[in-house]
């Protein structure tokens, strides 16, 4: 009926989330309010875990990619489920560290890391830096070198996959800024440059080929890609390359129509490519790593809002004006991104009419949803917006200085607070 196994209705006709009556939730933290399912997210890192393990036989890591959802709460989940964490700034390093996740299970991404990220990372004791492209190689090899240190790196190769996703999260092909691309021979010259580097050892190869990605024909194309380079490198340096990682970009169900494969079969189809290529090309099967982030957390969340005003103009549309809106959920602004929406203390009704859902800031596109089928409406409703446990809270904004919403996380049938709602002083407390 819904599109997480994290929703149910009640017997009051209320939304639930993980067992807890939303509109109840709403009333106690007030909305704006992120409500995410601690429990799917457990399952869900065991469920990559355990296919990792089965298709590897225990030699390889599931890390959470924690862009889609990062705060100390969610690192802990991630340590205490066994995964490694893959990080994109400073910042994600830092929440990492203050949540006391081991550094060595760290992968630290980025297409342009700055020299004081990667003096922080090489101070941390990150594992492993995935470089992009030769500037960084120089950097990190002279940063180690000052440090007297060496740092296992990975290079990020574009494998020259067009995967299917809306264009502005589609990072496989040779037109993207992220890595370094096989058909120009930069990834070999990457490679080159790194085997006469003092300072780093060059332990693996990562891609990433996109993010909301359904089909597993594109995954297995960029693990075949990936295996042939490895090969090749072999066969000029007599070098056998670890660490395979094959990124994120596993497809989440955010509407009915949407139909995600099961991850295990992906996870099986792509480790028969990664045996068969590995046996022709002569090479040990590598410790694979996978990132997902999305299909980890993006199904736990559910956002709650206080319906304000419905402006209906007639033969045009009808606005429902919410509470919160891009500053919270940019993902319809930016990608036009399809949502499920319904009215929490009316969720056992049927649909009836049709509506834009609209924020509260000073700008037109700030739009949730157009044409959504929703219950009944009006102002004082809970409106919740399904599967926005990923790439919503981490990309908010103070835009127009509206304050973020806070983070809840519910477990057997009790809910916490994780971030607090950001207050008025917390937006004034860098103004001098
Ligand atoms: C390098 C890398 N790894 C992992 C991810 C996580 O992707 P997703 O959330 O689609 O699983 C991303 C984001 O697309 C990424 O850029
Ligand atoms: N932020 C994007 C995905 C980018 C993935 C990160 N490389 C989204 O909301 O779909």
């Amino acid at each position: 009926m819904f599109v997480s196994k994290s929703l149910d209705v009640n017997n009051l006709g209320h939304l639930t989330v993980g067992g807890l009556d939303a509109v109840a939730l709403a009333e106690r933290y007030g909305t704006p309010l992120y409500v995410m399912d601690e429990d799917l997210i457990r399952e869900n890192c065991r469920a990559f875990k355990q296919s990792i393990d089965r298709y590897y036989d225990g030699r390889g890591l599931c890390t959470y990619a924690s862009k889609a959802f990062c705060c100390k709460a969610v690192c802990r989940i991630a340590q205490e489920e066994g995964l490694g964490l893959d990080v994109v700034s400073s910042g994600e390093l830092y929440t990492a560290l203050q949540a006391g996740f081991p550094m060595e299970r760290v992968y630290f991404h980025g297409n342009n890391k700055t020299p004081a990220e990667l003096t922080m990372a090489l101070e941390s004791g990150v594992g492993q830096i995935v470089v992009d492209n030769l500037e960084e190689l120089q950097l990190i090899g002279s940063l180690s070198r000052a440090a007297g240190r060496e740092t296992d790196i990975l290079f990020r190769i574009k494998p020259g996959i067009d995967a299917h996703t809306h264009d502005f999260i589609r990072t496989g092909q040779i037109d993207s800024k992220f890595g370094l691309a096989l058909e120009n021979g930069e990834a070999m010259e990457a490679v080159d440059e790194a085997m006469a580097m003092k300072g780093v050892r060059l332990k693996g190869l990562h891609c990433h080929i996109g993010s909301q990605i359904f089909d597993i024909a594109p995954f297995e194309l960029a693990a075949e890609v990936m295996i042939r380079f490895m090969g090749e490198i072999q066969r000029r340096y007599g070098k056998t390359l670890e660490i395979l990682d094959l990124g994120g970009g596993f497809g989440i169900k955010y509407v009915d129509s949407d139909n995600p494969s099961s991850y295990d079969e992906y996870m099986q189809r792509v480790s028969k490519v990664i045996h068969r290529c590995c046996g022709e090309e002569g090479l040990p099967i590598p410790y694979v790593v996978i990132e997902p982030g999305r299909s980890i957390v993006g199904p736990a969340g559910t956002t709650l809002y206080t319906v304000g005003s419905v402006k209906e103009i007639k033969n045009v549309r009808t606005y429902v004006a919410i509470d919160g809106g891009m500053t919270d959920n940019p993902r319809y602004a930016l990608y036009q991104a399809a949502y499920d929406l319904l009215v929490a203390n009316r969720a056992a009704e049927p649909k009836t009419q049709t509506v834009t859902v609209a924020g509260k800031c000073c700008e037109s596109g700030d739009l949730i949803q157009e044409n959504a089928r929703i219950q009944e409406v009006g102002p004082g409703d809970i409106l919740a917006v399904l599967a926005t446990g990923a790439y919503n809270y981490s990309m908010a904004s103070n835009y127009n200085r509206i304050p973020r919403p806070p983070v809840v996380m519910v477990s057997q049938g009790e809910s916490r607070l994780v971030v607090r709602r950001e207050s008025l002083e917390d937006l004034l407390r860098n103004d001098l």
